[in-house]
């Protein structure tokens, strides 16, 4: 589904990644773990088109997206939830959802995704400013859903919630994947997103430093010390 090979690039001239080799089926969840700074998010926009600087090639069922720019890179199917939820907060609800482009049936694809969201459904009619940080989350989860996106990529989507609201949108997580889409998913919280996932990748310095099966990487001690940053897993 999607395809990444030798990607190299940055916001200026540093090279923030430099040689990312990764793939990531339909139904798959792919876990990009790390330390802090080393490169996760930037992987995140350069698979969505917001990196203003890369080289090597991006493969999106087969056809080389590489150059096609962030618009079209969503309508083409690549769903995204940045690390700071996007919604537009004086518009309700329902309006952030209705304005999303390039949606078929936008009526019934709402309410679809009001019963998967059933906390910001109750609040439809509600301004977006006023929700929590998790209800935006779930709200910016849905604005990416809307146009059935056969690759989404979250990016640190449990960072502002409490344990049992991480634990909710693993869950959500997994059942999508379960549909077929392929999620590229950014986590802190690495052992609970490598316990839903089937691979994972640990990034270290702009590179991916170890892959693998997701349940390999959950007992491995080097894979631990890297996404932790610690000696031992506990
Ligand atoms: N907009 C930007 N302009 C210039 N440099 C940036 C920008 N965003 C990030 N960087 C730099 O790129 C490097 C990697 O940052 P990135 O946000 O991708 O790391 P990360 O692995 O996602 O970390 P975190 O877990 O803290 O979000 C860092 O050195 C950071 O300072």
């Amino acid at each position: 589904m999607l395809v990444i090979e030798n990607l190299v690039g940055g916001y200026g001239e540093t090279d923030i990644l430099t040689g990312i080799d990764l793939t990531l089926a339909a139904g798959e969840i792919l876990t990009v773990a790390g330390t802090n700074g080393a490169g996760k998010s930037t992987l995140a926009k350069a698979v969505v088109g917001l990196l203003p600087r890369m080289s090597g090639r991006i493969l999106l069922d087969k056809q080389d997206i590489t150059r096609v720019p962030v618009e079209q890179r969503a309508l083409k199917g690549i769903g995204y939830v940045p690390q700071v939820a996007n919604v537009f907060g004086s518009l309700t609800i329902t309006e952030n959802l209705e304005v999303v482009e390039g949606v078929k049936n936008t009526r019934a694809r709402i309410a679809e995704l009001f019963e998967l969201f059933p906390a910001i459904a109750e609040r439809r009619r509600a301004r977006a400013s006023s929700l929590s940080g998790g209800e935006r989350q779930q709200l910016a989860f849905a604005r990416a859903l809307m146009t059935r996106p056969g690759v989404i990529v979250l990016d640190e989507p449990t960072a502002a919630l409490s344990p049992i609201m991480a634990d909710e949108s693993f869950r959500r997580i997994g059942e999508l994947a379960r549909t077929g889409t392929a999620v590229l998913l950014i986590e802190q919280r690495a052992r609970q997103a490598l316990a839903i996932s089937h691979r994972g990748a640990i990034m270290d310095a702009g590179k991916v430093a170890l892959s693998g099966p997701a349940q390999t990487l959950l007992v491995d001690e080097r894979a631990a010390q890297l996404y932790l940053g610690v000696a031992h897993a506990s």
